[in-house]
């Protein structure tokens, strides 16, 4: 594949999601979008309970079934590597661009707070969320994820890439899935919880809780092996508070112990 062609695709799929993040910003909090969770087409109660889980689950397949090792060894065949991360990226983009534009609102309300200081403090927790997102996706490797790195790298006619080290500085030391923690704070930081969003925040958080425990952690395991397991022992999954002092940390007193402290158990 020509390296420029590759470059472009990598920078067009990033350019996409990039908007499509901005406009997920909007959409989950009805600010400054021309289609929102609470405004955007209608339809019958269950003709659009049916259609928003459908979006829903579409995109939770897209996204965890085309991370799989095995989805990826499969698909190796067809998509050049250089471009594998920004094709996927490109593809949940495209899954999440669907929900926005078919998304189908539920407008009974659920909670309203009119108090204007509880409103606003609602609002900057949601953006604390996305904050969190953004600068998390930098903590692990933000070219990385978004495919623009390997593009770059085959672009610049470098060997074959290294995967990206295993990360525990950060807000990896306090929770091992900070960007899901953001998004839950995203969804649920609402002054104006509707059907249609409680749905949303419901389904998405036990889409992340699954996806999290049972697919990306397993195959973090896989890969990382005694290295994330003791990880896991030091650091909670998404509640900050919840720290442990078995194992490493109660040694050291610091409640990540080796998992974050101790760089002899990071691979290289
Ligand atoms: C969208 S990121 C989300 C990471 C994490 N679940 C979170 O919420 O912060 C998913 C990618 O991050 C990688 N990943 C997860 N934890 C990691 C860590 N501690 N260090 C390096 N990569 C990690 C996974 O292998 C996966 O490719």
């Amino acid at each position: 594949m020509s390296r420029l062609l590759a470059l472009l695709y990598g920078a067009v799929a990033y350019a996409v999601f990039l908007l499509t993040f901005l406009y997920a910003i909007g959409f989950v909090s009805g600010l400054g979008v021309p289609r929102t969770i609470d405004d955007g087409l209608t339809d019958t109660p269950a003709v659009a309970l049916v259609i928003d889980l459908l979006l829903l689950g579409l995109f939770a397949v897209q996204h965890s079934g085309m991370a799989r090792p095995a989805f990826k060894r499969w698909w190796a065949g067809y998509v050049p590597a250089p471009i594998e991360r920004s094709t996927y990226v490109l593809a949940s983009s495209v899954a999440l661009i669907l929900l926005f534009w078919q998304w189908r609102t539920l407008p009974l309300v659920i909670w309203q707070v009119d108090n204007p200081p509880a409103r606003w403090a609602l609002y900057a927790l949601a953006a604390i969320g996305w904050l969190l997102v953004l600068t998390g996706t930098f903590v692990i490797n933000h070219f990385d994820l978004f495919g623009l790195r390997q593009v770059w790298s085959y672009a610049r006619r470098r060997g074959p890439e290294r995967d990206a080290p295993f990360v525990t500085r950060a807000y990896y030391r306090i929770v091992r899935h900070p960007l899901m923690l953001g998004f839950l704070i995203a969804f649920w930081s609402t002054p104006d919880m509707t059907a249609g969003h409680l749905l949303f925040a419901l389904m998405t958080t036990g889409y992340i809780l699954l996806a999290v425990r049972f697919l990306e952690e397993r195959d973090l395991i896989a890969q990382y092996g005694d290295t994330y397991r003791s990880y896991q022992r030091d650091v909670p999954m998404l509640l900050p508070w919840r720290f442990t002092r078995g194992q490493g940390g109660a040694s050291t007193g610091c409640p990540l112990g080796h998992a974050a402290g101790n760089s002899e158990h990071l691979p290289h």
